[in-house]
């Protein structure tokens, strides 16, 4: 997926001096970050925190403050176009699943993501290549014999796997996924994790929030750390996937193994 637009390093969001406010709290203050192809990045904070709010500034579904010293640019514009930006990062949020109405399958499931629009009719109006795509994105997510089932009716992994094929249908460099891995039994955590790693393999940079230290995919390679709405600290795993720097960010007493390429996370008694 990767082209010469997208090479590594290059920065595709640029964010200033960053604040956002919800119903006049401030939610996300002082933020200044760069964000660049080749990286594959761990949001790692406490509950409440600011991790949504701060993946939903990439969506365009919140926006900051706007001050003379501020500045927020994906892939070097302002104000982004909806639909160019659909199509440079797929997009999941926790929320997804609750907006899929009754009666809705599978399938329209994944094709609404060529509109963005849950619940849509748009499956009458695909072209055959769009058909194509999709039926490419049921065999690689392994939903071909669930694929007119109702949304609703399936399992959290087959809901999960069926959102990330949606957020796949315009082949994006960038996915962007909050809490992917939440609510997934073993097998499923696995099955996601190993297809992720896939996409990392194809050039897909990924952005993603988990509350599970076991859940860290191998090849992220920056990890931000966010508590109070602030920047704590940016940096690789190794510097920051530790007893220490978790303990801390947590305030728990905790002890951060490294395993393989995977952590894990020992409670210790205090
Ligand atoms: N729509 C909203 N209306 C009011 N407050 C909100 C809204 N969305 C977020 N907040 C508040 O903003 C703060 C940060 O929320 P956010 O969901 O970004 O945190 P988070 O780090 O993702 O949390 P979690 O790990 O629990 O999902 C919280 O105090 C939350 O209550």
């Amino acid at each position: 997926m990767s082209n010469e637009s997208c090479k590594d390093g290059k920065i595709w969001a640029y964010l200033k001096n960053i604040n956002v406010y919800i119903d006049q709290n401030k939610i996300l203050s002082d933020i200044n970050l760069n964000l660049r192809y080749g990286e594959n990045i761990l949001i790692l904070g406490p509950n409440g925190s600011g991790k949504s709010t701060f993946l939903k500034l990439l969506n365009r579904s919140i926006y900051p403050i706007t001050t003379k010293d501020s500045s927020f640019k994906l892939f070097n514009k302002e104000n982004i176009n909806i639909w160019d930006l659909r199509k440079k990062i797929g997009f999941l949020f926790k929320e997804m699943e609750q907006r899929v109405n009754n009666g809705v399958t599978l399938y329209d499931v994944i094709s609404s993501g060529f509109s963005g629009i849950f619940n849509s009719k748009y499956t009458n109006l695909l072209s055959e290549s769009k058909k194509i795509k999709i039926n490419n994105l049921i065999n690689t997510w392994e939903l071909g014999d669930i694929i007119y089932n109702e949304f609703q009716t399936l399992s959290d992994g087959q809901k999960r796997r069926a959102l990330l094929a949606r957020a796949l249908v315009y082949e994006p460099n960038i996915l962007v996924l909050d809490e992917p891995f939440c609510n997934l039994d073993l097998k499923s955590n696995i099955i996601l994790n190993q297809n992720l790693n896939e996409l990392i393999k194809h050039s897909v940079n990924l952005i993603y929030v988990t509350h599970n230290v076991e859940s860290i995919l191998p090849k992220t390679n920056r990890v931000i750390l966010i508590k109070e709405g602030k920047i704590l600290n940016d940096g690789s795993p190794s510097e920051l996937i530790n007893t220490k720097t978790l303990s801390d960010l947590f305030n728990i007493s905790i002890k951060v193994i490294e395993q393989e390429g995977y952590w894990r996370m020992i409670p210790l008694s205090s």
